[in-house]
């Protein structure tokens, strides 16, 4: 009788926890602390553990990411807060006059009002829905109003927790984010694509949302897709928490990536000046982004100046120029 068989469950449970965590520190910190080979080693024994104890499997357990009934197409799926749009701004006065609007609303100054500034990712929206700190529904923006159920092929991103980390795990949160592929992971994967004489994507983000949109989540499991989120956009109970950035580091213990070049910045000359910034770290980065998302940081001051009718007054997108793609002819599919 070996150790296992007299209590699975308890190397099952230690195993799950070691194996996630793993996932937490390579996929959302940056920081991995088992090797390739000792998480295939562990992540093999749980899988063999679950085989002869089918009774223990649980749907957030690692083993449970990649499911296999294809699906015949997806449900729709109604956002219960829409994922609005925004608004754009493409110069330093446009970034003023948002402030000056702002402030007039909140009765201040433009220099005392706090924004959080991070890259507009150029990817593909989605939402996540916890409940009791496990996922239980995943999306697609669609139009806003009404997205597609995708949460099988969702759950194969590593950077997807199936679980929330947090021991004081809320009972209802809705996270929303980019699902995007950077450029490396593009190129292997048009690469392979022309190899194969399958279809090649124009862009990443044409290649994250056609790989998320696959009805059978095997394939979406082969694609370098990650989730960053960028808000949480419902939370019961509500954890007090009361700025778009204590939020965001709320996440991150919760186990989700954040942007680490999110600041909080005062007043829209600094604003002006993180933009122009990034503009220039841009094309270091690795990843498509198009922009810098400006937010309000506080979210009573959020609430207090609420939407437009398609965007909030709240936040805007200021724009980088669009950048040239250059399409070389065997990128080109020929009809
Ligand atoms: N593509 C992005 O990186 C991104 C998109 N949207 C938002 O915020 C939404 C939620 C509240 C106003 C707009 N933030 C972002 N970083």
């Amino acid at each position: 009788m070996t150790k296992s068989d007299a209590q699975p469950l308890e190397e099952i449970t230690q195993l799950r926890a070691t194996l996630d965590e793993a996932n937490y520190r390579y996929y959302v910190l940056d920081d991995p602390t088992l090797t390739d080979a000792d998480y295939d080693r562990q992540f093999q024994r749980l899988q063999e553990l679950e085989t002869e104890h089918p009774e223990l499997i649980t749907p957030d357990s690692p083993t449970q990411r990649v499911g296999a009934a294809p699906a015949e197409g997806f449900p729709s799926v109604a956002h219960a807060i829409p994922m609005l749009s925004l608004d754009n701004a493409f110069s330093r006065e446009d970034i003023h006059a948002f402030a000056e609007r702002v402030a007039e609303r909140l009765e201040c100054t433009a220099d005392d009002v706090e924004f959080t500034c991070e890259p507009k990712l150029d990817g593909a929206a989605v939402s996540l829905v916890y409940e009791q700190g496990v996922l239980v529904s995943g999306a697609t923006r669609g139009d806003g109003r009404t997205g597609e159920g995708i949460t099988s092929n969702l759950r194969t991103l590593r950077s997807v927790p199936l679980k929330l980390r947090d021991s004081n795990v809320p009972a209802l949160l809705e996270v929303r984010g980019e699902v995007i592929m950077r450029h490396a992971g593009f190129e292997a994967l048009n690469e392979r694509a022309r190899e194969a004489g399958s279809k090649v994507f124009a862009n990443p983000r044409n290649a994250a949302a056609g790989s998320l949109r696959q009805l059978d989540p095997r394939i979406t499991a082969k694609r370098p897709l990650e989730f960053h989120a960028y808000q949480a956009a419902r939370l019961e109970p509500d954890l007090g928490d009361t700025s778009h950035s204590e939020l965001m580091a709320r996440l991150a213990t919760l186990g989700f990536r954040a942007s680490s070049e999110l600041k909080v910045i005062k007043g829209p000359q600094a604003v002006a000046d993180y933009c122009e910034q990034l503009g220039e770290k841009r094309d270091g980065l690795g990843f498509d982004i198009d922009g810098v998302v400006i937010k309000v940081n506080d979210l009573r001051h959020q609430r207090e100046l609420g939407f437009v009718a398609r965007a909030p007054r709240w936040a805007v997108a200021f724009k980088f120029p669009a950048q040239e793609e250059v399409t070389t002819l065997n990128d080109v599919e020929f009809q």
